[in-house]
């Protein structure tokens, strides 16, 4: 059981505040979702999550040490990260490159023992890839290879998995495949903090919901308490429907909503 807490977190980048004192808590075996328009702060969250970001104060810790204050490798083996839109530049195969995701557990230059092997061949059977693994990754299509990163992330077996914006490049069909594989891992009892724009699948996977909006935490809950026609206004400035279709939570964008105060075009 892992801990995660966000504390009165404040960055600063480029001179300006980006997140202005986010406070959340988070547990194992949850699916978290975080979401909020464009610029919102949410990629910066993901970077304080994973220790990339120096805060200007606040702090993330895991069970109460500051993610900042672990060693690279102790740290990846805490938290995997998968960052959002990430490109592969070398020709590896598919099974190489989700070995990367074991580095945090090996010894420098030391080859991997048969639980690195065994936890390799486990990421790839949950993201299904079993089928690429000698192609070549820069050869996949942006869907196959989004996929082989979500099996590198999960070859770290980490307790937490932050995954950003994980299904742009993905049909329809993976898409719904990767969210049933992300609450499977929260399910599994890792806490999984997932970015997404998608409010549909936001609302129907995940136990609670972060709205983010011009740096500030502007909702913290279900996905029903968050995704209310207020919200939804202020921060996306959209009216939707929400509702249920054949039992599972439905949002959709009808159109754009004034900002409060603006006059009217139309
Ligand atoms: N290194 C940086 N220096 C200055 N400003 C930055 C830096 N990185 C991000 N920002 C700014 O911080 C704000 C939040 O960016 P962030 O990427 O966290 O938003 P986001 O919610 O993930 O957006 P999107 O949905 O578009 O990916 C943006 O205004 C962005 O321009």
């Amino acid at each position: 059981m892992v801990t995660l807490s966000i504390e009165a977190l404040r960055i600063d980048l480029g001179g300006r505040a980006i997140l202005h004192g986010i406070d959340a808590e988070m547990r194992s075996g949850s699916l978290v979702g975080v979401i909020g328009p464009n610029g919102a702060g949410k990629s910066t969250l993901a970077r304080a999550v994973t220790g990339l970001l120096r805060s200007s104060s606040g702090r993330v810790a895991i069970d109460g040490t500051n993610v900042r204050a672990f060693s690279p490798a102790d740290l990846g083996r805490r938290i995997a990260y998968l960052p959002q839109g990430q490109t592969v530049h070398w020709p590896l195969t598919a099974e190489r490159l989700v070995a990367l995701g074991r580095l945090p557990h090996l010894a420098p230059f030391s080859a991997m023992a048969r639980a690195d092997r065994d936890a390799v061949e486990r990421a790839m059977a949950r993201a299904d890839i079993g089928g690429l693994r000698d192609r070549v990754v820069t050869e996949l299509s942006g869907g196959e290879r989004a996929r082989v990163l979500i099996a590198r992330a999960l070859a770290a077996e980490a307790p937490v998995l932050v995954v950003d914006e994980p299904l742009a490049a993905l049909d329809p069909g993976h898409q719904l495949e990767l969210m049933d594989l992300m609450r499977a891992e929260a399910e599994a009892g890792t806490l999984v903090l997932l970015i997404l724009h998608d409010l549909a699948m936001a609302a129907r996977f995940c136990d609670r919901l972060l709205l983010l909006h011009q740096g500030r935490l502007i909702a913290d809950g279900d996905p029903g308490a968050v995704l209310i026609p207020e919200y939804l206004s202020d921060c996306y400035n959209i009216r939707a429907w929400t509702g249920t279709i054949e039992g599972q939570a439905v949002v959709l964008p009808i159109e754009r909503s004034s900002p409060p105060g603006a006059a009217k075009l139309r």
